[in-house]
C-alpha cells in the first residue's frame, strides 16, 4: 500500500522548531474512564502551558469524533482505528513542534502501546487519569452512565466494555477528591522534571 512513496526531508526540522519555541515537543496521552477528568485536565493543563508561551494543541472527542473519526463507533475494532488515527495525527503535531495532548478513553493497552511505538523513546508520555468507576458514574457528566445502566447504550466502557489500565504510565493522576488545579500542578512539575518546559520562576 505504501509502495513508491518517498518521505520528503524538510529543512525546517522538528529540532529547529523546538529551538524557536523554546520548549520540547511531546505527546501527553491521557487515558481513563469516561468522566475520570481527561478533558478537564488536558484543557486546564493546556491553559497553563499557553500562559507560559508554549505551543499546544488538545485532541479530544469534540474535534476528532465529529470529523476525522466521524465514521467510527464504539466496537473494539472502531476504537482501535480511532486510536490509530489520533496517534498518527498527534505524531505530525509533535513533528511540528507542538506539545500535543490527547484525551481519549483509549481503553485497550495494545492500542496505546502501538501509539507509543510511533514515537521516539521519551516523547510519548502516558497520563493515567485514575478515578474509580463509582466516582465517574456519580459524576455522570453527560448522563451516559445512566443510559448505559439502562441498556440504552451498548459497549459502554466500564459497564459493558472493558477498560485496561496502563501497566507503566509515566504519570498517574488520581482525580477523586482532588482539585483540578492541584492535579495540573502535579503534571506541570513532572514536565519540568523531564525538561519538557522550563522550571517556574518563583
Ligand atoms: N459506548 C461508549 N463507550 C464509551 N464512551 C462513549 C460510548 N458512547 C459514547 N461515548 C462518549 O464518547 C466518548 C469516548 O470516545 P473516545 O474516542 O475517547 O473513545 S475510545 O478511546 O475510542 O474508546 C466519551 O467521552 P468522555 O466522557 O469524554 O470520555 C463518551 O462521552
Ligand atoms: N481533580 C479533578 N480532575 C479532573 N476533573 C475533575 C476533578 N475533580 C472533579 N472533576 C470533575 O469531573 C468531571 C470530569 O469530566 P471530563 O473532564 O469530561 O472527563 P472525561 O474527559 O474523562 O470524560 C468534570 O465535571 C470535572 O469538573
Amino acid at each position: 500500500m505504501q509502495n513508491n512513496i518517498v518521505w520528503h526531508q524538510a529543512t525546517v526540522t522538528r529540532e529547529r522548531r523546538e529551538q524557536m519555541n523554546k520548549h520540547r515537543a511531546k505527546l501527553l496521552w491521557f487515558t481513563g474512564l469516561s468522566g475520570s477528568g481527561k478533558s478537564t485536565l488536558a484543557h486546564a493543563l493546556e491553559e497553563e502551558l499557553y500562559q507560559r508561551g508554549c505551543r499546544t494543541y488538545v485532541f479530544d472527542g469534540d474535534n476528532v469524533r465529529h470529523g476525522l473519526c466521524g465514521d467510527l463507533g464504539f466496537s473494539d475494532a472502531d476504537r482501535t482505528e480511532n486510536i490509530r488515527r489520533i496517534a498518527e495525527m498527534a505524531k505530525l503535531f509533535v513533528d511540528a513542534g507542538v506539545i500535543s495532548l490527547t484525551a481519549f478513553i483509549s481503553p485497550f493497552r495494545e492500542d496505546r502501546d502501538r501509539a507509543r511505538g510511533l514515537f521516539p523513546h521519551g516523547d510519548f508520555i502516558e497520563v493515567f487519569v485514575d478515578c474509580p468507576l463509582e466516582v465517574c458514574e456519580s459524576r455522570d457528566v453527560k448522563g451516559l452512565y445512566k443510559k448505559a445502566r439502562a441498556g440504552e447504550i451498548k459497549d459502554f466502557t466500564g459497564i459493558s466494555s472493558p477498560y485496561e489500565p496502563p501497566s507503566k504510565p509515566e504519570i498517574t493522576i488520581k482525580t477523586a477528591d482532588r482539585e483540578v488545579a492541584d492535579c495540573v500542578n502535579e503534571i506541570i512539575s513532572s514536565l519540568e522534571l523531564r525538561g519538557v518546559i522550563a522550571n517556574r520562576v518563583v
